[in-house]
């Protein structure tokens, strides 16, 4: 007798009989008496298995599909849901994929009478796929698990970069400061969790304060977030980890600024004043990662509605343009003064000389899925990270940054500097106002001639994130 008959299960999948099997690779089954066609629901799909409410003993798969797309990718949901009703489905399967009791969005019950909803879609996020996604996968979800819109939660579309920030502090903040609990549902990269945290932190808190709940689905270009807490990792854009994770403290840096440091906005166009002070001081916070030189310049320089188009090859070619100015020249050599401050030292630490490449501090594991920024780095383990390395020519400064893309071997590179630090501080020697932007997850800082910005973790969090 073979394994698959051995360990089947006999049941139903949609109400005809079917014998039923779950491996590592996913849930298979075979309608009738067992001799037909194999049908599968890969393993990476599956969303999760919940109770199906019309069979008491019985259960629902919930995964996703991949829908077919065009070459050029014409702004469809790469994915979307699908259920299948299964009573007598092989246990391991029903335990591996039990939601958490803890979990919101699991359906209306018992926490629905005191936890508020939210649903945060980001328009402007990565390729600006969020509401095609929020409709075609996140929605018929929800509405699969009993939850619904104007009932269950508030639905909140961004239509400017000023939108999550807006919602937070009208919407988020006073229920917060009440002490409602609240879970969020952000479908937006990394800036839509730095847009909540940045107006929290700058708000008063009360007390009361309960920190929201939020779940990030990774929407964005980089989804550094999501792809270094263990959110993603499975084909279901982060459902998954939705209904199965856990809240947990995210860990935040504080960046404070010389007086003339500005936000860039509009595609670097404009200049707005940044939204935190602290003693009198201008202040930003992140979740990410701080950066500036070649890092920094290629996030900002791809910044652009023409570049987004690319999706995370964004930031592949405004790399190569950073590295190999088209005149031939060599790749900008950063002048300034970078010193840190190690565990238990008192004192600061000189890095470098006075012409740098690359300087990085950072949270995370993964600046974008595969690209290994700092491989010592343990999901949401708020530990600060430097990689550094000098004035490199194109070619050296390549062969480093393509190492983080083999499992962060960049980091045994003896041209790089890479620690855990408890701050930094950089202070800028440049003329030139385009050498002086500052990378803060992801939004664009520039800081005055003669400017200076210090970054180190701070204790209080704000919001948990839900994560495995
Ligand atoms: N409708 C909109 N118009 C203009 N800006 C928007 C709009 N919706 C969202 N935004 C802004 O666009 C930015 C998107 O940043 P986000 O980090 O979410 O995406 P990303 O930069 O593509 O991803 P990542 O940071 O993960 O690489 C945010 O700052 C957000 O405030």
């Amino acid at each position: 007798m073979s394994t698959y008959a051995q360990s089947r299960t006999r049941g139903t999948v949609e109400g005809k009989p079917a014998s039923l099997h779950f491996d590592d690779d996913g849930l298979h089954w075979i309608k009738g008496q067992g001799n037909g066609t194999e049908w599968t629901i890969k393993k990476q799909n599956i969303i999760s298995v919940t109770q199906a409410d019309l069979l008491k003993d019985g259960h629902s798969v919930l995964y996703t599909k991949e829908n077919s797309r065009g070459l050029d990718d014409d702004g469809t949901s790469p994915l979307r849901f699908e259920s299948m009703r299964a009573p007598h489905l092989p246990p391991r399967l029903v335990e591996e994929f039990k939601p958490s009791e803890q979990c919101y969005w699991v359906g209306p019950g018992e926490l629905a009478s005191f936890v508020k909803g939210h649903v945060i879609i980001s328009t402007g996020s990565g390729t600006g796929l969020a509401s095609e996604i929020f409709s075609q996968l996140v929605e018929p979800l929800l509405h699969h698990l009993g939850l619904f819109a104007g009932e269950h939660f508030s639905t909140h579309t961004t239509d400017s970069d000023t939108s999550v920030a807006k919602y937070t502090k009208e919407v988020i903040l006073p229920d917060a400061n009440d002490g409602v609990q609240q879970s969020v549902l952000l479908l937006s990269g990394d800036g839509g969790i730095v847009d909540i945290v940045n107006t929290l932190l700058s708000e008063k808190r009360t007390k009361w304060y309960t920190k929201p709940k939020i779940s990030l689905l990774p929407l964005g270009t980089g989804n550094a977030l999501t792809n270094s807490s263990g959110i993603t990792g499975d084909n279901t854009m982060g459902l998954r980890t939705m209904l199965q994770g856990t809240p947990k403290q995210l860990p935040l840096f504080r960046a404070t600024f010389s007086p003339g440091a500005r936000l860039l906005v509009n595609e670097g166009r404009e200049e707005r004043p940044l939204q935190g002070e602290i003693d009198g001081r201008t202040v930003a916070h992140g979740a990410v990662v701080c950066s500036w030189g070649h890092h920094a310049t290629l996030v900002a320089d791809s910044d652009t509605t023409e570049y987004r188009k690319f999706g995370a090859e964004r930031f592949k070619t405004a790399a190569k343009e950073a590295l190999f100015p088209s005149d031939g020249s060599p790749p900008h050599a950063y002048k300034g003064q970078v010193t840190v401050r190690r565990s238990g030292e008192d004192d600061w630490e000189v890095i470098g000389a006075n012409e740098h490449g690359y300087v990085l501090a950072t949270f995370v594991n993964q600046l974008e899925a595969g690209f290994t920024i700092s491989p010592a780095s343990k999901p949401l383990d708020g530990k600060l990270r430097l990689v550094h390395f000098g004035n490199l020519n194109g070619q050296e400064a390549m062969d480093v940054m393509s190492k983080a893309y083999q499992e962060g071997k960049h980091a045994e590179d003896e041209r790089v500097n890479y620690e855990e630090i408890e701050a930094l501080k950089i202070v800028f020697e440049e003329d030139e106002a385009r050498w002086r932007r500052v990378c803060i997850d992801g939004k664009i800082v520039r800081v005055e001639k003669g400017g200076w910005v210090e970054v180190r973790p701070i204790g209080d969090g704000v919001v948990d994130l839900v994560a495995r």
